[in-house]
């Protein structure tokens, strides 16, 4: 779009923010690619790309940015060189990088006006977050899932990313509906790759009996797992398919039907025994994956896979004794294996088959990449960016796509919150400490006191304590000495009388000339600790009143030695 066309959307003043700011895109697939366009698009003419990432044929579909010549070639280079098309002028600059790296330290941060996350794991998104709260940079923060995206943003006094906990979806299923009685096609997946592949190919769960088995089930579980030693051992060998096949869908299925309290409400299964069938060839891609295979297909595919991947398991154990194979949904073999022995399994409990394409999307947890929503998410983000960057921050709102339900709308908006006082993020003061490495702890000590922090310190690196008041054999030693450089991150802490002076500090360090940058010190807040049923206390990175329990609890922490 033309400056003229700009200037009647936005504004004269807006356009000029939009031309002089500088911007980072952390991620570059389908959400960056959309949001990239879309900033050379609005006129945003200094970028900088980061995404650790190579081209990846099954990006094609959504990362338009992307072509079939541009596959195993970074993300970020390439998504720079197509973008640089809409505008040959924009200064756009590539990293092949993680966002975690070292040289992405704080001053790199700080050389931005925004920073807009377009990422696919909490992890990365996290470190962002806490970058550019130390930075004092807003960031825009997005996300999708199939129909489902938000859009949210991050500055200094509204919510961080942190300030609402993200929960961990992990489905799980009771073991003796995956042992036992299978009712969805689900059950019949996780059997497969969880169960069966890693018992053969991988490292095999291990049931130990428990104290409440009584004598019949301990010798039950003994005798199972002598049948799966021989069926394991067999592996490789010409007639390995076969014994599995009879161990897992005749002899294990009609032990299941000896125990007759399962049948009571439940369709009995029935056993399948082997029959010699037709070896498989695939001719046709699309209906090898998209169709659903039929009893003989399955059956073939079963033996074949097995003994394919056993003879890739002997090969590997020639090299390495040890060796395991772990499921990986884009292991054409391995997802042959599971879904020919998920669909075998199905076919046992009468419940339906799936094509080896849901069985993919159902064993990778996958849930599909809309490109509209990537592109709706993208749209939004730009908002937010225009209103951040033209100091019109109290008119910026979080925005969710919502999908399903007895919704009526499919976008929401949603006032910014406060941060949430009990976040173990933004509730930390983040400074700058620059100091000569070659001064000893003490001296680092020393500027904290400056700075009127009293009262019994704590200092740690990550996971390790450097001081307390009842470790101060680190005084002494030097800075490089204690492992400290250029961007280590301390974590301070005080325990001082009154509960307003007491603090919670990251330090950045900085090498050079002793000072020290910070803006008014926020108190820690008060946080009891949460004692669970065992009279253990819960797993929290919430810190703690007592400086002495600050350490992210569950983790061990050993001051260090230097002998
Ligand atoms: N630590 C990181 N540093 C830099 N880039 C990252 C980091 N973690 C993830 N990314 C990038 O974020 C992008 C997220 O994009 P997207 O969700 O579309 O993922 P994808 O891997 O391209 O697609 P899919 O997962 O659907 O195959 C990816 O290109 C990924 O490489
Ligand atoms: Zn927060």
């Amino acid at each position: 779009m033309n400056s003229e066309s700009l200037t009647k959307i936005f504004g004269k003043d807006t356009v000029s923010k939009i031309h002089s700011s500088k911007v980072l895109v952390v991620g570059a697939g389908g959400i960056g690619c959309e949001l990239l366009k879309n900033l050379v698009m609005t006129g945003f003419h200094n970028i900088e790309i980061i995404d650790l990432d190579t081209i990846d044929l099954s990006n094609l579909n959504r990362q338009f940015l992307f072509q079939k010549q541009h596959i195993k070639k970074p993300k970020a280079v390439v998504a720079r060189e197509s973008v640089l098309k809409f505008n040959p002028n924009a200064k756009i600059v590539s990293h092949f990088a993680s966002v975690f790296d070292e040289k992405y330290d704080l001053d790199w941060f700080r050389s931005f006006n925004l920073v807009m996350n377009a990422l696919d794991n909490i992890a990365a998104r996290r470190h962002v977050n806490k970058m550019c709260l130390a930075a004092n940079v807003p960031l825009v923060e997005s996300g999708t899932a199939g129909y489902h995206g938000q859009v949210s943003v991050h500055f200094k006094d509204i919510t961080c990313y942190d300030c609402v906990p993200k929960p961990i979806e992990k489905k799980t299923y009771p073991v003796c509906t995956i042992r036992s009685t299978p009712s969805e096609p689900i059950h019949c997946i996780v059997w497969a790759k969880n169960y069966l592949f890693n018992t053969l190919f991988g490292v095999p769960e291990e049931e130990e009996p428990s104290p409440e088995d009584n004598a019949e089930e301990v010798s039950n579980l003994k005798k199972e797992a002598e049948a799966l030693k021989q069926m394991c051992e067999s592996i490789g060998k010409p007639d390995a398919a076969v014994k599995v096949f009879n161990k897992v869908f005749s002899a294990d299925i009609k032990r299941l039907l000896s125990m007759e309290d399962l049948w009571k409400t439940r369709q009995k299964p029935i056993p399948l025994e082997f029959k010699k069938v037709k070896e498989f060839k695939q001719a046709d891609q699309l209906k090898f994956d998209q169709t659903v295979w039929t009893l003989e297909e399955n059956i073939s595919i079963f033996l074949q896979t097995i003994d394919e991947l056993g003879k890739l398991l002997l090969k590997e154990r020639v090299k390495d004794p040890k060796y395991a194979m772990s499921f990986d949904k884009d292991d054409e073999l391995a997802l042959n294996f599971v879904t020919a022995t998920a669909n075998l399994r199905a076919h046992i409990f009468h419940i339906e088959k799936k094509s080896r394409f849901s069985v993919k999307e159902m064993a990778g947890n996958i849930i599909p990449a809309i490109a509209t929503t990537n592109a709706i998410v993208a749209g939004m983000m730009i908002v937010l960016a225009i209103k951040v960057l033209s100091n019109q921050k109290d008119q910026c709102q979080y925005s969710f796509l919502a999908y399903g339900g007895d919704r009526t709308h499919y976008l929401m908006n949603e006032p910014l919150q406060k941060p949430n006082p009990k976040c173990a993020i933004c509730s930390n003061n983040y400074v700058t400490i620059t100091i000569e490495l070659d001064k000893p702890l003490s001296a680092l000590v020393e500027l904290l006191r400056e700075m009127n922090i009293d009262g019994d310190l704590t200092i740690q690196d990550q996971h390790r304590l450097l001081y307390d008041i009842d470790f101060e054999d680190n005084l002494g030693f030097s800075l490089s000495s204690l492992g400290i450089k250029k961007g280590t991150q301390l974590t301070i802490t005080n325990d001082d009388d009154e509960d307003s002076k007491n603090y919670s500090i990251i330090a950045f360090i900085k090498e050079g000339e002793p000072s020290v940058e910070y803006g008014e010190l926020k108190p820690r807040p008060i946080v009891e600790p949460v004692i669970n049923d065992n009279g253990k206390r819960e797993g929290s990175e919430l810190q703690h009143k007592n400086t002495k329990e600050i350490l992210i609890i569950g983790d061990e922490f050993e001051p260090i030695s230097l002998d």
